[in-house]
């Protein structure tokens, strides 16, 4: 696989910083021919072996390959990609609506119209990815971009951790962010598609009640509490929350991997997929404002 060997800056202008990973910094960017802004992500290169700086360019090339195989308005467009001496540059699909992270810090908590809206499309972008057996596994809120400000149209990012999952074959890694990683990857048990309906359990309730159920005063206690399972609605954020998301979280934090919800099963999910008399409400309501 290669890459593009000429200077960055001499076709694209580099903008202001819009996010960061580990060994990475986004920057907006402008293709100087066309005018079209991107996101430009330049990541670090492992200078030599022992280093513990940068990243390997076989994760590089991973994270490549995964983002040129996606094609779904849920999951973040790769164009083209630069190479110099010292960072790898992935030109990508702008967002610039900031983190669903931020957003729910911003707003507290979310109804649960809103948090539905959120969690289908973060569903139908995992559907996309789990149908070509790749799974994310760094599913959290900061890997959720929203398109813009104030649209609800949501783009997953950052695949640095993503592995295509062959049918049968399990991964073991010890991967992922302490607060969203199921309980296989704290035991170092098969990784599989079913790790990431864990994290979209936790993101859930995240979006439900602002809180983090599993998270400890320090990794050691966030870890015991993923393996003993010991999460509740009592907090007093879940007063008002519908015994279906409630149930539909409950169908995503099980321990065991098989016994979790597929992706299919969330997207028909009377949660996520509105009742038919919401249905009908909203086409009565679509009828007026066209009357
Ligand atoms: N680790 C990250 C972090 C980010 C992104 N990618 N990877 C990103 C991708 C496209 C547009 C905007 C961003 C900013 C955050």
């Amino acid at each position: 696989m290669e890459f593009r060997k000429d200077k960055f800056e001499d076709f694209y202008e580099v903008g202001e910083e819009i996010g960061s990973g580990q060994f990475a910094v986004v920057k907006k960017c402008k293709h100087l021919k066309t005018n079209d802004e991107f996101a430009a992500k330049i990541i670090k290169k492992k200078r030599a072996m022992a280093s513990r700086l940068g990243v390997k360019m076989e994760d590089i090339k991973k994270e490549i390959v995964i983002l040129q195989e996606m094609d779904h308005e849920n999951v973040i467009r790769i164009y083209e990609v630069f190479e110099n001496k010292t960072h790898v540059i992935l030109v990508l699909e702008l967002v610039s609506g900031g983190e669903l992270f931020d957003f729910i810090a911003e707003k507290e908590r979310l109804s649960e119209e809103e948090a539905s809206a959120f969690v289908k499309q973060i569903l139908l972008g995992i559907k996309h990815m789990h149908s070509k057996r790749i799974a994310h596994l760094d599913l959290k809120p900061e890997n959720v971009m929203l398109l813009n400000k104030n649209s609800q149209n949501i783009k997953l990012i950052d695949f640095g951790l993503s592995r295509v999952i062959k049918q049968g074959e399990f991964h073991r890694d010890m991967i992922g962010t302490p607060e969203f990683v199921a309980p296989e990857v704290i035991n170092y048990d098969p990784l599989s598609l079913a790790t990431d309906m864990w994290s979209i359990g936790i993101i859930t309730y995240i979006l439900l009640s602002g809180c983090s159920p599993f998270s400890g005063k320090d990794q050691q206690q966030t870890y015991e509490k993923i393996c003993q399972l010991t999460y509740d609605f009592t907090s007093k954020y879940f007063e008002n929350t519908s015994d279906l998301a409630k149930e539909f979280i409950g169908m995503l934090l099980k321990r065991d991997p098989l016994s979790r919800a597929s992706v299919e099963e969330c997207l028909n999910h009377a949660w996520i997929q509105p009742s038919e008399k919401k249905q009908s409400e909203n086409r009565r309501k679509s009828v007026i404002n066209i009357g």
